[in-house]
């Protein structure tokens, strides 16, 4: 790509913006762009996957999980299918490691498909504690989902909500937000074609105001203590600077907190809010001509004051007792450990919802929780998700495949072997794909039907 294809009023206006710097940014725009990864931590160590990986990777310096690589397609790995890793533009990786959250935490990625930052989050939490990962469009949120589902994550809710909608419950309730915007998308115009179709200095203006309400709604679900952490991929000061500016005049019980910058990450800019903030220079950027990676804005507050206090309700184990006396007798002949959380019915699935998860009651909830499985006539059938979030150590029986078979097995074909266990967990190299149920030899495939490739 050449600055040609840029949209020539965001050409003079990063021009006006950057003065000596503009002719280093407009480089990058001749060099290749950067392809990262992130290894999974719930399924695998960093330093286990370098010995496992087909590629070779270079490490990422400001994200301990985070790798680039090159002249690679790690999306069409088998390993990729078993969730080692997720596929995530280099500079996205720095946001969820300053939000930083603690196992146990309750956590609200508020803006969230396709899911880079949630799986990371959900890392960082070691699973533990209440994640609620929620989007907007009905569209993005099943690749949310389905992220959610591969990485193998337990503690988390993912909604189809509006910000407002969610405020209406969560008032008070989280002690770590992020807001990961909605913006114009300057900074991925090396990735993405669409975003410089779509941009305009009209569209920068309309995303500011969406920001804004964002960032409104977030601002109810912040306990007091929380920490909010807002970011963007885009240049533009009206999308960032000016945000916050406007935000912390707006809530003055918030406060910036100075994000760490090394490795060629800056600082904000003053002098681009309308006020000249000088407290702006805590938030951080991310510049392609300062590292490798594509452009990232991110800010980090806390709230001091006191505000509402969350006083709703828990969640509570609602599984009948005939129905729960199936599922034990069921899952004592394939599992070998204790799922955690509340088990939930509904209708004729269960899910384990994570500990601290409050009634969900009228809202659009997509995935509450762990999908245990589903009572069908006469049986209890063990759901994907649970297979995901497994490990070999944990089932009675698994079954370790090798690269070309674990390809055939996600083609949906019959597997043979020469036992005769019934449900057992499918594995490349020990890290689960799927279920399988073997009957004298022949394993009946359960890899779901959406996922299998062709
Ligand atoms: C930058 S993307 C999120 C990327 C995601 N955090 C990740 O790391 O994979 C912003 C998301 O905000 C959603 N969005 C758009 N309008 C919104 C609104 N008014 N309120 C909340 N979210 C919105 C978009 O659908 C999009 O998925």
């Amino acid at each position: 790509m050449t600055t040609c294809h840029l949209p020539k009023e965001f050409v003079t206006k990063m021009n006006a913006l950057l003065q000596d710097e503009a002719e280093r940014f407009f480089a990058t725009y001749n060099e290749e762009k950067v392809n990262g990864l992130r290894v999974n931590s719930l399924k695998v160590s960093p330093s286990t996957f370098l010995n496992i990986s087909p590629w070779e990777l270079e490490p990422i310096p400001f994200c301990p999980t985070g790798f680039y690589y090159y002249n690679a397609q790690p999306g069409k790995h088998p390993y990729h299918a078993a969730g080692l890793y997720y596929i995530q533009e280099p500079s996205a990786m720095f946001v969820a490691e300053v939000l930083s959250p603690s196992p146990g935490e309750r956590v609200l990625d508020l803006c969230a498909a396709p899911g880079g930052k949630t799986t990371q989050l959900a890392a960082l939490m070691n699973n533990e504690g209440f994640l609620l990962a929620n989007e907007i469009h009905p569209k993005r949120v099943k690749a949310l989902s389905e992220n959610i589902e591969r990485l193998g994550i337990t503690n988390a809710v993912v909604t189809n909500e509006t910000p407002e909608k969610l405020s209406e419950t969560f008032e008070g309730f989280f002690d770590k937000i992020l807001v990961d915007a909605p913006c114009s998308g300057e900074g991925m115009f090396r990735k993405d074609e669409e975003a410089i179709q779509f941009w305009s200095l009209e569209h920068v203006q309309k995303c500011a105001q969406t920001q804004r309400h964002i960032l409104s709604c977030a601002y109810q679900m912040l306990n007091e203590g929380g920490t909010l952490v807002y970011s963007t991929c885009t240049f533009s000061p009206e999308e960032n600077e000016q945000i916050i500016d406007w935000f912390l005049a707006t809530y003055d019980d918030m406060e910036l907190i100075p994000i760490d910058k090394q490795h060629g990450i800056q600082s904000g800019i003053a002098h681009w809010t309308n006020t000249h903030n000088e407290k702006i220079a805590h938030t951080a950027r991310l510049w392609p001509h300062h590292l490798q990676g594509e452009g990232h804005f991110v800010a980090k507050m806390r709230k001091r004051g006191s505000g509402n206090r969350w006083n709703g309700k828990m969640a509570a184990c609602n599984v009948p007792k005939a129905m729960w006396r199936d599922y034990e007798t069921f899952m004592n002949h394939i599992i070998q450990t204790t799922i955690k959380g509340t088990m939930y019915a509904f209708g004729t699935h269960l899910f384990a919802l994570p500990h601290s998860c409050p009634r969900l009651d009228g809202l659009k909830v997509v995935r509450p929780g762990l999908h245990i499985g589903e009572w069908k006539k006469n049986r209890f059938e063990p759901n994907h998700a649970l297979a995901m979030a497994l490990t070999k150590q944990q089932v009675q029986a698994y079954l370790s495949l090798t690269f070309e078979e674990s390809l055939r097995y996600m083609k949906g074909e019959t597997l043979q072997t020469n036992n005769d266990r019934g449900w057992i967990l499918v594995t490349i190299d020990g890290y689960p794909l799927g279920w399988g149920k073997e009957v004298k030899g022949v394993v009946k495939n359960f890899y779901p039907k959406g996922l299998r490739i062709k």
